[in-house]
């Protein structure tokens, strides 16, 4: 599902976007280990360019993106993304005005979220092993519930009314459940569970379904499944070797996502990938989590979200080797107990990340005999 690195002496500009709450804290540590592990390897460049937009930017200027942010992205060939924000502006005005307003323009469709138990790290499943959970739940990007469809009328009267409409089409539909197929068949197991709520929501989740249907047609090879979304928690703690590749709504997978994350041990390991799998657009690369208003400034986020979504972002531009090697070296040194408050460890952001670079610096002299 990757694409190939370009010949010759790759050079990329990533747009860093680290905006708030941990999210600076968590896109330093970011740069800092991709910048260690590039020199090291010295077989690709990667160049930040650094952009101030979130909530301070906000504050400043009454928007979160000035007029020309998508061109100067689309100048990018990946984004890392921290978190957007903040406590004293209402959620749905900074996503809307950062995340969103970036993700959905880009056409950043496909949402993919990886989980698996990292070595050292335990579960708080009793009974569930690293080889019982190893998931990608893709998770549709553009529509659905996050389509932002509704309206509020006669605020603050006794008849107020608000709705928020889920929009889902066959472009939109379509084209999630043919990645996510694409993404199951990439995978041994070659199985997909394709997540609804067709029981209760009788138009946009049977259309969901109907589409599922039409696509897995195209791969006979790939076993799929139906489960209605208040099953899969259940599935997802109760049997969880049973689950590969999950396709879920916006929301639903929003949701289980999140619960992934936890079941792996802790929501600040989950990586995520907002991809333009048509290539069109850079894609962006995130950390599952929020800007945590609880922890920040405190220096014990935990960074290794923003590690795994940096491999993801160089398998992504072609270099699976690299993003590999990132992946072994974070492991290595969770392995070791070298970990953050939330997952049962005492160790400081800057801790984990001068470990990591360690690694990364010994693995590649090592690799390179
Ligand atoms: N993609 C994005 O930019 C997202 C933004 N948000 C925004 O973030 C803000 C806070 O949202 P919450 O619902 O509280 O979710 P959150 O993910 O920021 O925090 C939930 C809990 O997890 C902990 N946590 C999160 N990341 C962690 C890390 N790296 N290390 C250790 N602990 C970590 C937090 O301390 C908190 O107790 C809101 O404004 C929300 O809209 C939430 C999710 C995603
Ligand atoms: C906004 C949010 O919670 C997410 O993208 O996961
Ligand atoms: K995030
Ligand atoms: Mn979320």
């Amino acid at each position: 599902m990757e694409r190939k690195a370009p010949p010759g002496r790759p050079s990329y500009k990533i747009a860093s976007i680290p905006a708030d709450g941990i999210g600076p804290e968590v896109v330093s540590a970011g740069i800092q280990v991709l910048t260690t592990l590039a020199q090291a390897l010295d077989e690709f460049d990667l160049n930040f360019e650094h952009f101030d937009w979130g909530s301070a930017y906000y504050r400043e200027h009454g928007r979160y993106l000035p007029d020309d942010a998508l061109e100067r992205l689309k100048g990018c060939n990946a984004i890392l993304f921290g978190a957007v924000g903040a406590p004293d502006i209402p959620d749905h005005i900074s996503l809307w005005g950062l995340r969103l307003a970036i993700c959905q323009p880009l056409q950043q469709y496909a949402n993919v979220r990886p989980t698996r138990i990292l070595r050292g790290i335990s579960s708080p499943l009793s009974n569930c092993s690293r080889k019982d959970l190893d998931w990608v739940i893709v998770r549709e990007n553009s529509e659905g519930e996050y389509a932002g469809h509704g309206g509020t009328s006669h605020l603050n009267e006794a008849w107020s009314v608000a709705t928020e409409v889920s929009i889902f089409t066959r472009h939109g539909v379509e084209r999630i459940m043919r990645f996510a197929f694409e993404m199951a068949r990439s995978r041994p197991r070659k199985k997909l569970t394709i997540v609804t709520k067709s029981n209760a929501q009788r138009n946009g989740m049977v259309f969901w379904d109907l589409c599922a249907v039409k696509i897995a047609a195209e791969y006979p090879d790939v076993h799929w499944d139906k489960m209605l979304v208040d099953a899969m928690t259940t599935r997802m703690v109760l049997h969880p070797e049973t689950i590969d590749t999950v396709v879920a709504t916006n929301l639903h997978a929003d949701i289980l996502s999140d619960l992934a994350a936890a079941l792996a041990g802790s929501i600040g390991i989950a990586p995520t990938s907002n991809l333009d799998p048509t290539g069109a657009n850079p894609s962006m690369f995130e950390p599952i989590h929020g800007s945590a208003f609880d922890i920040t400034g405190k220096g014990i986020a935990n960074p290794v979200g923003t590690f795994w979504s940096s491999a993801e972002m160089l398998a992504w531009l072609g270099h699976r080797e690299a993003a590999n090697l990132l992946m072994e070296s974070v492991e290595n040194v969770t392995e070791t107990g070298i970990k953050t408050l939330d997952l049962g460890g005492n160790n400081k952001t800057v801790e984990v990340t001068e470990r990591v670079c360690q690694e990364i610096e010994r693995l590649v002299k090592e690799k390179k005999g």
